[in-house]
């Protein structure tokens, strides 16, 4: 029996209104988390997947990069209950998802109210190309919109500014962010200063070298304050990064 409540206590918000970034994913032995681009791949045993649900319902927001909604047409609610469900928040700069809304699953579990509408991060030049949609769709509580702008150096939404905006726009301060690969390395390369914990599900399998892979660019990172657990088949490590001082925004 997996004893993830109190194994997680030290790495889940303290409570539903602290600001607190749980970065988290499932991975396999090769530390891939899809089979390749555009496959939904199950990893987690459904007792680890049910701890998913528990971290879940332990945040506010759940946050993931445009690729993985189109890949995975994901629900990222808490199947408890729509009461338990943190907001989806996709950050998808030039607003690729618009065209799979309508017959997504966020979408009808919001009609069927069984999760949340999700808070799509767009640029300005996307909302202006598609404002009339957006203003449609914010009317009818579908979905909301966060226009933040880009750095025009690298081009990508800082994440300091995603999540200051979340906080102060929509008062979400607790954040559980699951993917994909693109958002879990840019965010253990270059903001390791945002992530307050980590919790990596290891499932007993090699996906190949198709697979899509988690591997931040910038070296060595640490782990420390870990725990590991096991379940019937998964194995799941928690713990927060040895920051390194000079890491800031830029
Ligand atoms: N096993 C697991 O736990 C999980 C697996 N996945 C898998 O990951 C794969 C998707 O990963 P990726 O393709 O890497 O996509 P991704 O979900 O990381 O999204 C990447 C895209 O998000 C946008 N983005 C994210 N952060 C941004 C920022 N700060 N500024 C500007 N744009 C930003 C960009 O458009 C970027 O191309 C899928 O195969 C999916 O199945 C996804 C989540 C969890
Ligand atoms: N915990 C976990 N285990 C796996 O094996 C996974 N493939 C994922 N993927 C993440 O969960 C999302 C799907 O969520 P729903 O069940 O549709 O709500 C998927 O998009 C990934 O973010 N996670």
């Amino acid at each position: 029996m997996l004893q993830y409540e109190a194994n997680l206590k030290n790495y889940i918000p303290p409570s539903l209104n602290t600001r607190h970034v749980t970065l988290t994913w499932a991975q396999s032995l090769d530390s891939k988390i899809s089979q390749g681009h555009g496959i939904r791949t199950t990893l987690s045993h459904p007792e680890t997947k049910e701890m998913t649900q528990y971290l879940r319902s332990k945040h506010q927001g759940i946050l993931v990069g445009s690729g993985t909604v189109l890949s995975d047409d994901p629900g990222l609610n808490c199947k408890k209950s729509i009461h338990h469900s943190p907001r989806p928040i996709i950050v998808d700069p030039s607003f690729k998802f618009l065209h799979k809304f309508e017959n997504s699953k966020l979408r009808s579990l919001y009609l069927m109210k069984l999760g949340k509408p999700p808070i799509f991060v767009i640029t300005e030049e996307a909302h202006k190309l598609h404002i009339k949609y957006t203003e449609e769709r914010t009317i009818l509580g579908e979905f909301d919109i966060l226009i933040a702008p880009t750095c025009e150096k690298t081009k990508v939404i800082p994440w300091k500014n995603i999540l200051d905006e979340l906080d102060t726009k929509f008062g979400i301060k607790s954040i559980m962010i699951e993917g994909g690969a693109y958002v879990i390395n840019d965010l253990l390369s270059l903001y390791p200063h945002h992530i307050n914990s980590v919790v990596v599900t290891v499932a007993p399998v090699f996906l190949g070298d198709q697979g899509v892979t988690v591997h931040p660019s910038m070296g060595k990172i640490d782990l420390e304050n870990v725990t590991n657990f096991t379940g019937l088949t998964d194995v799941v490590m928690c713990g927060q990064i040895k920051q390194n001082l000079q890491t800031k925004d830029f």
